[in-house]
């Protein structure tokens, strides 16, 4: 458990999340879950579309694929909609990842200028925060230095963040291709590469998005993002028609880093465990094949 209490206490020398999500994509492989509890998900399981149905199918799907992903990423905004009834479910959810040893991804996508993205660091990233998680998406479209408290509180306290920079819609393409080869895209990402050198060892804990779904952006952009360092988080599989095939394509040598993430083609498998993690399974296979 992580220590609690004053938000004063320094929990100096703890493990950073790059080392830590290294770790367990090396033990488990690049699988991330997402869950995202959708009302038409909740109804094909049986559930209402209320805090208790929220509440069975997130502890469900902790339950079937926590031993068998790198890591799960909760949807905030499916929690947010049952008001606080729900977040007080993503709370449970967080705690319980914690308790058995998940690693936890809040898609949250903050972003905010300096004063205020504090209080979203606060919020996800310190240990006193009932929605502590071991990492955040956020969002870059202030610049990335707003992000600052963020990523300060991350190295802080062993925490991550993943910053976009090259989204899996194909509406994203017009802000982050904009500039062509100094696009914002690769601001983000030599940014992101700049900030990881401060972390010692194979990965930093600064993350970024790229979508699987950005077919030769990669290229198109002439994004290095070996040269980042860090973990790539890559939502698009399975519903959005990314395969496995497509990441390894897309990514090229820097694969390694890539944590490709699928939330409705797997939960659409419940609400049976066994359904679950046949069809997590199944996705990782195809992550690790080639
Ligand atoms: O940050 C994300 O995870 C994210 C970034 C992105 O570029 N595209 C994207 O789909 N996502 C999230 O990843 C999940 C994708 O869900 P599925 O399409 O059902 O696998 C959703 O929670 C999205 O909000």
């Amino acid at each position: 458990m992580p220590e609690s209490g004053s938000t004063l206490s320094s929990p100096a020398g703890r493990e950073s999340f790059g080392s830590r999500l290294g770790a367990a994509m090396a033990a488990r492989g690049p699988l991330c879950v997402g869950i995202d509890p959708h009302p038409a998900l909740l109804k094909s399981w049986g559930l209402d579309d209320d805090a208790a149905g929220l509440r069975r199918f997130s502890l469900t799907v902790l339950e079937a694929v926590g031993s068998l992903a790198a890591a799960v990423k909760p949807q905030v905004a499916l929690y947010e909609r049952h008001g606080s009834a729900g977040m007080a479910v993503l709370e449970e959810l967080l705690a319980e990842a914690r308790d058995e040893s998940v690693l936890t991804i809040a898609d949250a996508k903050r972003g905010d200028i300096g004063s205020t993205m504090a209080a979203y660091a606060d919020a996800w990233l310190r240990d006193s925060s009932p929605l502590a998680a071991d990492s955040v998406t956020l969002s870059p479209y202030l610049g990335f230095e707003s992000l600052r408290p963020a990523l300060d509180l991350a190295a802080e306290y062993g925490r991550g963040v993943f910053v976009l920079a090259l989204t899996s819609n194909p509406e994203g393409a017009s802000v982050q291709h904009v500039g062509g080869t100094d696009s914002v895209a690769r601001r983000i990402t030599e940014a992101a590469a700049a900030e990881n050198g401060r972390y010692q060892g194979p990965m930093g804990s600064v993350g970024l998005v790229v979508g699987a779904t950005v077919g030769s952006a990669l290229t198109d952009l002439q994004l290095d993002l070996e040269a980042v360092r860090g973990p790539i988080l890559a939502p698009g599989l399975g519903a959005q028609g990314a395969t496995p095939a497509d990441l390894r394509r897309t990514f090229g040598s820097a694969y390694p880093q890539v944590l490709g993430t699928s939330s409705r083609d797997i939960l659409a498998a419940g609400p049976g465990i066994q359904g679950i993690q046949a069809a997590a399974q199944r996705t990782l296979d195809g992550l690790r094949e080639g």
